[in-house]
């Protein structure tokens, strides 16, 4: 009964494998996100070129295993779309001039077939900043509310942390729903 119950429990217990792609135009903060959610602390950052791969063990026993792309050059995205369990999308909230560009950038991602079923996390980055506009007019502006997949939207700030384990939460909960792989 014991072993049983250990070995039940264990299965209950295993870790889950997840596939995330986290994108956005240059500058947005996608690898400061990365390396605070990997390092719990701010770095500092070059441009990228090509990719970060780091992963992340969350407390629930979920490993993400999270490629952070180039956003320099958009047109690359899609060679690395393929067996990604979710999005995480990355618009610095503050640069209202590049809104535009971002979101036809985004809704030009979402068109691709691989993506058809996508569980997509945006993050509203740079809150810190004066000019940054709230999580709810982001997903007005960025026509969220017609998309026909689940998605969530958080506020967060790269650079302190802020908004990072609540975006990651509701990550994980959507993923547990997911079966898991072996990358
Ligand atoms: N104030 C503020 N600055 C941020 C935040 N996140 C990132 N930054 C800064 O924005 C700049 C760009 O951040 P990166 O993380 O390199 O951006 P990226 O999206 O990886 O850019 P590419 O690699 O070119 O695609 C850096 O100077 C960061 O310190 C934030 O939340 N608030
Ligand atoms: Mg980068």
């Amino acid at each position: 009964m014991g072993l049983i119950y250990s070995l039940l429990s264990n299965f209950g217990n295993k870790e889950r494998n997840h596939r995330i792609l986290m994108l956005g135009i240059d500058a947005a903060g996608k690898t400061t996100l990365l390396y605070h959610m990997k390092l719990g602390e701010p770095v500092t950052t070059i441009p990228t070129i090509g990719f970060n791969v780091e992963t992340i063990q969350l407390a629930s026993n979920a490993v993400l295993t999270i490629w952070d792309v180039s956003g320099g050059c958009p047109a690359l995205w899609k060679y690395y779309l393929e067996s990604t369990d979710a999005l995480i999308y990355v618009v610095d909230a503050s640069d209202r001039d590049r809104l535009e560009e971002t979101t036809q950038h985004m809704m030009n991602l979402l068109a691709n077939e691989a993506l058809k079923n996508i569980v997509l996390l945006v993050l509203a980055n740079k809150a810190d900043l004066n000019d940054a506009i709230s999580s709810s007019q982001l997903a007005n502006e960025m026509g969220l509310y017609s998309l026909d997949i689940k998605w969530h939207i958080q506020s967060t700030v790269a650079t302190t942390g802020q908004g990072i384990s609540q975006g990651l939460e509701w990550l994980n909960n959507i993923l547990q729903k997911l079966p898991s792989h072996i990358y």
